[in-house]
């Protein structure tokens, strides 16, 4: 048999890429890369300028179809490989980024008389204008003793897809009637290349994000109708389908898209998957005790287990929502590169971009060199990481920034420095969270954008953390894990694999290098981590709500 290749498609937050894969042993043959036209909706709706409140994050479901057609033909054609030999194809999402499609399955917001509704659009996992919805999703639950909610780590996030549909039902209850089904986009996407007849839905979304359970199914009826008499029966309408396991084959790729995407039709596509937990078995992940941080504009943290534990504030624990035959443990922080960037980007004078533009530099790394010389403890700056709310363990979208220590004499890259510290500060309380309740963490792998970027944010990670962290050879850590399980939905009997643990046994890596703790930063770093504890509780569990009554007073202030 001539050498096979799948190709995966990783739809980040602000660009996709496909990456077409060699299945003998998961070399990267080619990748290419598509800006989303555009990228994050966040202040006016395309066309209309309708302007967008505050906390709003929508995205454009057609730029999701431009990567099919711009980058999926670019790594065939830059290949050179006979698309005979590709047999599968896999994708994964960032999510919870949901849409409202038709019975077409066409998006609301293509449909000209709804364009000009925000809530036609997609919305996309950082849209945080859902949280009054998520509030009360909480406090109903608790009341009614849900059982789902320990499974969520005591609480339900803004993020996530019933606060999403709740908002809409309740803001414009015109799309939620026209709605014919919520849909994540990592199943919407799949459904345009298999033809929309089946659209299925894959486990790993509906777990983490729709409170699906592999045996219970959705939250009862009841639980729907207590938090609004019009969503009792959303579970069988608009939130109806198939829910299926990862690696399962969705369908066969279409005539008309197998043309516009240079590729055969017939060949597999996998069910959908979510980027964080593609990356897992992409960076040879397939036991416990091995947590992989998929470290990019968020970082979302990812670990298996063999026992149902409850962990404050994680995401969620979902049956074989990773790997198959694991319990899969997801944590995470809503806001990491995102913050270096906010910082580059609003914060630095004008001096240091002109020293990085004389250099030949970029501002990130100009800043991670000079932060590079300070010792840990040196700034005398400590941050709490904050600047897109706490997604674990506080769970609370409404909480913000804050650095504290600044004086006359303050410098940029030690601004940035307490700012990547805030984030492995961040990362250590889920590290603590998981290991303290049962779920052990022995290592940290590390994938994404920044692990790529940015040696001096490993090496804190590992000194704030006390752990070794393993990083990724792949580039593409997430696509490789999608490419893997569209070679899974393809099967060993055409080239591909039966199951996950066999692809990533051949087709993962992790680099030689590691990031050792260094033990003198440790012990600096111990008592700086056990101040940020101290603000982290004092402004995170309701000592002080200053942050949340900064809010009413700017949205008075607005109104
Ligand atoms: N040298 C750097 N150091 C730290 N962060 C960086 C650096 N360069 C870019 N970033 C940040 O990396 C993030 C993008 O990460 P990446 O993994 O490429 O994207 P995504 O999360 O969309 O998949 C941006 O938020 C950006 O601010
Ligand atoms: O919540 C998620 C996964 O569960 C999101 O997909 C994630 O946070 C977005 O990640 P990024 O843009 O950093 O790839």
């Amino acid at each position: 048999m001539s050498k096979k290749y799948a190709i995966g498609v990783d739809y980040g937050t602000e660009s996709g890429r496909a990456v077409l894969v060699d299945l003998s042993d998961g070399t990267e043959v080619a990748d290419h890369v598509t800006p989303y036209p555009h990228n994050v909706i966040d202040e006016k709706l395309p066309i209309s300028g309708i302007k967008l409140e505050y906390d709003w994050a929508l995205q454009h479901p057609q730029d999701y179809l431009e990567v099919l057609t711009r980058s999926v033909p670019a790594v065939v054609q830059a290949s050179g490989v006979d698309p005979a030999d590709i047999i599968g194809l896999g994708i994964d999402f960032t999510a919870c980024t949901m849409l409202p499609v038709d019975a077409q399955g066409q998006p609301l917001c293509f449909n000209p008389e709804l364009t000009n509704n925000p809530h036609s659009w997609v919305k996309l996992w950082k849209h945080h204008a859902a949280q009054d919805e998520a509030n009360l999703i909480n406090e109903i639950a608790e009341r009614r003793g849900e059982d789902f909610l320990p499974r969520y780590g005591g609480k339900i996030s803004s993020e996530w897809m019933i606060a999403k549909v709740w908002q809409i039902l309740n803001e414009a209850p015109d799309i939620y009637e026209q709605t014919d089904r919520f849909l994540e986009a990592t199943d919407w996407v799949v459904s345009q290349m298999t033809g929309t007849a089946e659209i299925v839905r894959n486990s790993c979304t509906a777990g983490y994000k729709a409170i699906w359970h592999k045996k219970k199914g959705y939250p009862s009826d009841e639980f729907f109708k207590a938090l609004d008499p019009r969503l009792e029966n959303v579970t069988q309408t608009k939130l109806r389908g198939e829910v299926v396991a990862l690696g399962t084959k969705a369908g066969e790729l279409t005539e008309s898209m197998a043309a516009l995407m240079g590729l055969q039709p017939g060949i597999a596509i996998a069910v959908g998957n979510v980027d964080a937990h593609a990356a897992v078995p992409g960076v040879g992940v397939v036991t416990p005790g091995k947590l992989v941080m998929a470290m990019g504009t968020s970082i979302c943290h990812m670990l298996l287990g063999t026992e149902e534990r409850e962990v404050e504030g994680m995401c969620g624990v979902v049956e074989d929502g990773i790997i198959p035959g694991y319990l899969g443990y997801e944590a995470g922080q809503s806001a990491v590169g995102d913050i270096f960037a906010w910082y580059v980007e609003q914060g630095v004078p004008a001096y240091v971009q002109a020293a990085a533009e004389q250099e030949g530099t970029n501002v990130h790394e100009w800043l991670e060199r000079h932060a590079s010389a300070y010792k840990p403890g040196e700034t005398g700056l400590l941050a709490l990481d904050w600047w897109n709310g706490n997604r674990s363990v506080l769970v609370d979208t409404e909480l913000n920034g804050l650095i504290l220590g600044y004086s006359l004499l303050t410098k940029p890259e030690e601004v940035y420095r307490s700012l990547l510290e805030a984030t492995a500060y961040g990362t250590r309380k889920i590290v603590d969270a998981f290991h303290n309740n049962g779920v052990e963490v022995q290592e940290l792998y590390a994938c994404g954008g920044l692990p790529q970027k940015n040696r001096l944010l490993m090496q804190i990670y590992a000194d704030v953390t006390n752990r070794e962290i393993k990083v990724a050879d792949s580039k593409q850590t997430p696509a490789l894990g999608a490419a893997m399980f569209g070679a899974v939905a393809a099967g060993a009997a055409k080239g591909g694999y039966d199951n996950i643990v066999d692809a990533a046994q051949k087709m993962a890596r992790v680099r030689k290098d590691t990031f050792k703790p260094i033990p003198e930063n440790v012990a600096v770093y111990e008592r700086l981590y056990q101040e940020y504890s101290k603000l982290h509780d004092y402004f995170g569990r309701g000592e002080n709500d200053v942050m949340k009554r900064l809010r009413a007073i700017r949205e008075e202030a607005r109104h």
